[in-house]
């Protein structure tokens, strides 16, 4: 049997065009046609579906109902669940009928032919009139919630673009008022450790900005509770702090707020929509609103991480600039800064040579800061330290799989200094393979990491650094050199420490002052023997030693002034002044021998002027001379 030939649909059946109806109301989706068509029905000039939001509304309309609606008799169907015929108006008959939907609507129909026993087919009607209109309520929630989500996505790409999380907050709050139909939006963001809501926008607050205790109010209470909360009259609320609205000199009514959470659900803060444009906010902006959040709260977390990015990584060039300062007022130091300041701008390969601990790094870092590609990393590498397959693939990188241990991928120093320097320390220790390889990049000005085949350009200024004499490796064949002509474009030579004593006395000064302030002391000063103390120092560990040296003062010397006891603890003789004395030599020939270099090193230190030399070592000038003859010393002997 097919579904037009069932009884009930027959042209003679009472019921057939009831149940037409009916399919036509199930299969509608426009209120209006429904309820022109539910009137021809029942053959009445006016019908009506009205609902109870608050007060009454008409939703759809047939014909002009004559006066106010019957609010109360409305009422009293919709709460006894009954149907009402009533006759006297002066259109005829009218019928009131629940039906049954969840928002609770009633239908009305009125009309001079309308009949008492039309009351059940009515109801009847109503009730499935009651079931389509439950349907388009979820259809159209669901409707909505698709835009709104669509919408969201649009606005988290926006957001995913921000970088700087004021501005955030602002886009954010005006997008969210908008797309929920309220006047404002904040974003509280919770500062555990003040115990502060930072309240970002606040409009009508100078600067945007307002700082509450974080267990005050509304907000308060959504953070604690990690639960949302919706209120329709605020000032009627305990938990509402009016001091908000005092400040901003704005009248909050009702409010919507959530908490945020970030990807490890730990609360960033809250989320507030203010005063609904109209009526109070509802369960379905509750949701629309959650949802928000999490964009919100992803895009909060990914701009603060990328804000402490740069602050850290400018943090870190400030201190790598302060680092490549040349301390040193000799003249050696002061024909550095200018070669550097000449070279900086240059791309020029330089190749720095010193012993261990003169500073050779940092007048690499000095060039690079210097120079246009201060902005880019300054990346070293030790190649002492590397074997050379290690070598290859920290300098060029390798693609996973490349070798037994090679899990990830992993990137090359050349790629990770791409636009900037890279400092090759102890470049005398480069096996000739590596030397090979190095070469191959530095004229191709391409790598391929190991196990790729992919050539990947690279633009990199190399700066290389020995202690060891490349020229002599060179000679030897222990050095490639065509490599060496390539890094050696420019030369510097860092002289060690105790051939440029004017620096001792400046560096000293400048390392202390560094390590009191770490070690959260008073500056600390030097006696005037000290001073001669540390100027006598042969210094074979260089700068480096002198920096250890005045960190160690700066954390165990106890008075606050550093005296040659402090140093004489330290700067132990067996370790260093004296171990160019002949060991096994009686008293009397290690007296004599100690005397004769002491007086050496202050002539020289005096740059060969015999008064300042005389007064240095506490002597008068014509006692040095003697004290000269007794040690059998020329004048030009000590004379630099
Ligand atoms: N002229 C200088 N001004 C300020 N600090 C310096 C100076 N020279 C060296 N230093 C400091 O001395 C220490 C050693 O310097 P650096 O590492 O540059 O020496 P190096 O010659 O590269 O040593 P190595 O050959 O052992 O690598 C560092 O802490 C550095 O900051």
């Amino acid at each position: 049997m097919s579904w037009s030939e069932v009884p009930w649909l027959q042209r003679n059946s009472p019921t057939a065009s009831l149940v037409r109806l009916c399919e036509r109301i199930l299969q509608s989706d426009d209120l209006a046609a429904i309820i022109v068509d539910i009137a021809a029905e029942f053959g009445v000039s006016n019908c009506l579906l009205a609902v109870r939001s608050g007060d009454w509304k008409i939703v759809a309309a047939r014909g002009d109902w004559d006066g106010p609606l019957p609010s109360s008799q409305l009422d009293s169907c919709i709460d006894r669940e009954a149907a009402v015929y009533q006759r006297g108006r002066p259109t005829g008959g009218t019928i009131l009928t629940p039906t049954g939907s969840r928002d609770q609507h009633m239908l009305l129909l009125s009309g001079a032919r309308l009949a008492a026993d039309q009351l059940a087919d009515a109801l009847a009607i109503a009730r499935v009139l009651g079931r389509r209109l439950d349907q388009l309520g979820v259809l159209h929630a669901a409707h909505r919630q698709v835009d709104r989500l669509k919408a969201t996505m649009k606005l988290a790409r926006k957001f995913a673009g921000e970088t700087e999380t004021q501005r955030l907050l602002e886009h954010i709050a005006t997008d969210a008022a908008r797309l929920l139909g309220s006047d404002r939006a904040s974003i509280f963001i919770w500062d555990r450790e003040q115990r502060q809501l930072v309240a970002c926008p606040a409009l009508g607050v100078e600067g945007g900005r307002l700082f509450l205790p974080d267990n005050k109010g509304l907000v308060g209470d959504v953070i604690h509770s990690r639960k949302p909360v919706i209120v329709d009259d605020v000032y009627a609320d305990p938990r509402f702090d009016q001091g908000v609205d005092k400040k901003s000199g704005y009248k909050t009514r009702n409010l919507l707020c959530v908490p945020l959470f970030d990807a490890n659900d730990e609360c960033l803060g809250a989320f507030e929509l203010i005063n609904k444009r109209s009526g109070d906010f509802s369960a379905e902006d509750l949701g629309a609103l959650e949802d928000f959040a999490i964009a919100v709260a992803t895009a909060v977390t990914n701009t603060r991480e990328l804000e402490n990015l740069v602050r850290n990584n400018s943090q870190l060039s400030e201190q790598m600039k302060r680092r490549s300062n040349i301390i040193g007022e000799s003249p050696a130091m002061a024909a550095l800064r200018g070669t550097i300041d000449r070279l900086a701008m240059t791309d020029l390969p330089v190749l720095i040579l010193g012993e261990s601990g003169t500073g050779k790094e940092v007048a690499a870092t000095a060039l690079h800061h210097q120079g246009s590609r201060a902005q880019r990393p300054f990346v070293a590498v030790n190649c002492a330290a590397l074997t050379e397959t290690l070598l290859e693939s920290e300098l060029f990188g390798h693609e996973k799989g490349a070798f037994t241990d090679a899990h990830a991928m992993h990137i090359g120093k050349f790629e990770l200094a791409e636009g900037g320097t890279l400092f090759l320390d102890e470049i005398g220790d480069m096996t000739l393979g590596g030397q090979a390889k190095l070469l191959r990049v530095l004229e191709q000005k391409v790598i391929t990491r190991v196990g790729g085949t992919q050539p990947i350009p690279v633009n990199v200024r190399v700066v290389a650094a020995t202690n060891a004499h490349l020229a002599e490796m060179v000679r030897e064949k222990k050095f490639r050199q065509d490599l060496y002509f390539r890094l050696s474009v420019v030369t510097l030579e860092i002289p060690p420490l105790r051939d440029r004593p004017e620096d001792i006395l400046p560096l000293s000064k400048f390392f202390l002052e560094r390590f009191c302030r770490d070690a959260n002391r008073k500056l600390l000063t030097f006696s005037p023997d000290a001073e001669k103390r540390l100027q006598m120092h042969q210094w074979p560990g260089n700068v480096r030693e002198l920096r250890n040296l005045m960190e160690r003062i700066a954390f165990l010397a106890q008075g606050a002034r550093v005296e040659v006891d402090d140093l004489a603890f330290i700067l132990s003789p067996k370790r260093s002044d004296f171990d160019d004395l002949a060991d096994g030599v009686g008293l009397m020939e290690a007296t004599s021998s100690f005397q004769s270099e002491y007086i050496k090193r202050a002539v020289k230190r005096m740059q060969g002027n015999m008064s300042d030399a005389a007064e240095f070592l506490g002597l008068h000038r014509s006692n040095l001379y003697r004290k000269m003859r007794q040690l059998g010393m020329e004048v030009d002997d000590v004379k630099p």
